[in-house]
């Protein structure tokens, strides 16, 4: 079987957020001597393609409307990922230092039309095409409707919904950019008067997955929108929960942390790591730290921070740590904080992927008071470095975290993004951190808890072939 993942983001080659970490993984785990898993993303101007040598394997053009766009598809001269990746590299479109921008509907159009006319020269199609997200929402609708892809109509195709508060919006103005397809048919790019490529796909996909089954059914009560196309087409809808590389997030041989440890080593390993972040962010060793990593935006509450930040560290009795970059306003208000709780708070307002892993093993705690959650990832790898998760119950949160109040629980739960339970549940981490015995048997005990991908990667297969 081949599998083909079209998706914007594919770790380590371009990582914006988690659709990077489970597109660079999945795959992985999907590969066997049964199954070829692969990947096919744009060739931005970054530091993964700078760093690399890539062969041109094919060179066409496709129609952007009446413009004829010239664009290349490449691979890896030496490809060290497990899986092999073809990346699309359209110079006045794609090839720039960043992922996403204002004209992202050329940009991933073009990507999404040239995807599709290489795969026509092709000798043998894919026996699935997986999409992900808003950005290849066209790719289902295409291949239903579009009379240049007749011959793909038989290949089943799957979208997963990483994040449906982003749609891909736009005017039916531009409609002329997507290749000729039955105009009686034009109602399914619509949504509310607009063309709405999440729900494009969701109309035409095959098989539609969220990335944990909690967030499938909230999204039939709150989706941007979305909810009442979502339940309307529930039947071919599932939610698999997202796994994570336990090759790349293992506290043992993490190269970019400080000092590596496991289950029986990780009071030195944590405490070497966290030495490290008091040092580095003039916080105070003795105090328990809790921390942040993450886009700061409202679906991740980290609007509430500021306030919350400054009611708990009036009380002197903790650290803070922020890793995260977002909206310019809350932005500054973390900024400002730094001068009023010097030797306790910090924050490092950008992206670095080699901190962001120092922090999950450093921390004792990491906030995630999400209002919205389709899966989250930080959870399970601060799971699987012994950090414990202090989340708000919703999504793929509620599906992975248990409070310690209930049996076998083993994080601290809430049930609303608000400043009130976001700093009852931080008093709550600190008695817990206060009981030293009882907080290292459970920073044990999450380290055991599997979320590797192996579990979910079969599911996926399992679907594909129910949908063959
Ligand atoms: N400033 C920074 N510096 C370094 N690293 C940073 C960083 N900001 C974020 N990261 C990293 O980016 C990833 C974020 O993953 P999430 O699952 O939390 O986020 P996201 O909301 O982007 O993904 C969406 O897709 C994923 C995958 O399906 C879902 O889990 C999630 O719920 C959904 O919102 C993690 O690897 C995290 O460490």
């Amino acid at each position: 079987m081949t599998i083909i993942h079209i998706s914007a983001e594919c770790y380590p080659v371009a990582k914006v957020g988690g659709l990077a970490d489970v597109v660079g993984a999945l795959p992985k785990y999907q590969n066997s001597p049964e199954v070829s898993s692969q990947v096919i993303m744009p060739f931005y101007n970054n530091k993964f393609t700078k760093e690399n040598v890539f062969n041109t394997i094919y060179s066409n053009q496709i129609s952007l409307g009446n413009t004829l766009v010239n664009f290349n598809v490449l691979t890896l001269k030496e490809n060290k990922l497990e899986f092999d990746t073809f990346f699309i590299d359209i110079p006045e479109l794609l090839f720039k230092d960043y992922v996403y921008s204002s004209d992202d509907t050329e940009r991933f159009l073009s990507f999404q039309i040239a995807v599709l006319d290489w795969m026509l020269s092709w000798e043998k199609y894919p026996d699935i095409i997986h999409c992900h997200d808003h950005h290849t929402g066209l790719i289902p609708f295409m291949l239903q409707e579009s009379y240049n892809y007749e011959a793909f109509r038989k290949i089943p195709n799957i979208l997963t919904i990483h994040n449906a508060q982003y749609q891909g919006w736009f005017p039916h103005l531009k409609v002329g950019l997507i290749p000729p397809f039955n105009f009686n048919h034009v109602g399914l790019l619509d949504w509310g008067g607009t063309i709405n490529p999440l729900a494009a796909a969701i109309k035409c996909a095959w098989h539609v997955t969220t990335v944990s089954p909690s967030y499938m059914e909230e999204l039939k009560l709150a989706a941007n929108g979305l909810e009442s196309l979502l339940s309307a087409e529930s039947d071919k809808c599932s939610g698999i929960l997202n796994g994570i590389d336990s090759h790349v997030w293992n506290p043992e041989t993490d190269h970019y942390i400080i000092k590596n440890y496991n289950i029986k080593t990780v009071k030195a390993g944590a405490e070497a790591n966290k030495k490290y972040l008091c040092d580095t962010f003039n916080l105070d060793f003795e105090k328990p730290l809790f921390a942040f990593i993450g886009r700061l935006v409202d679906e991740k509450g980290s609007d509430l921070f500021p306030e919350v930040f400054k009611l708990a560290l009036e009380k002197n009795n903790l650290n803070i740590l922020l890793l995260g970059s977002g909206n310019s306003f809350v932005e500054q208000q973390l900024e400002a904080l730094k001068k009023d709780y010097i030797g306790t708070y910090n924050a490092f307002i950008g992206y670095d992927e080699k901190l962001s892993h120092i922090i999950y093993s450093g921390a004792d705690f990491l906030l995630m008071p999400s209002r919205v959650e389709p899966c989250g990832l930080n959870q399970m790898y601060a799971l699987r470095y012994g950090t414990i998760p202090i989340v708000r119950s919703i999504g793929g949160l509620k599906d992975t975290v248990t409070d310690i109040s209930k049996k076998d629980g083993f994080g601290i739960c809430h049930n609303n993004a608000t400043v009130l339970e976001i700093t009852n549940a931080i008093d709550r981490g600190i008695n817990l951190y206060n009981d030293q015995p009882k907080y290292k048997k459970i920073r044990k005990k999450i380290m055991e808890i599997d979320h590797s991908w192996d579990v979910s990667a079969e599911e996926y297969i399992k679907l594909y072939n129910s949908i063959n």
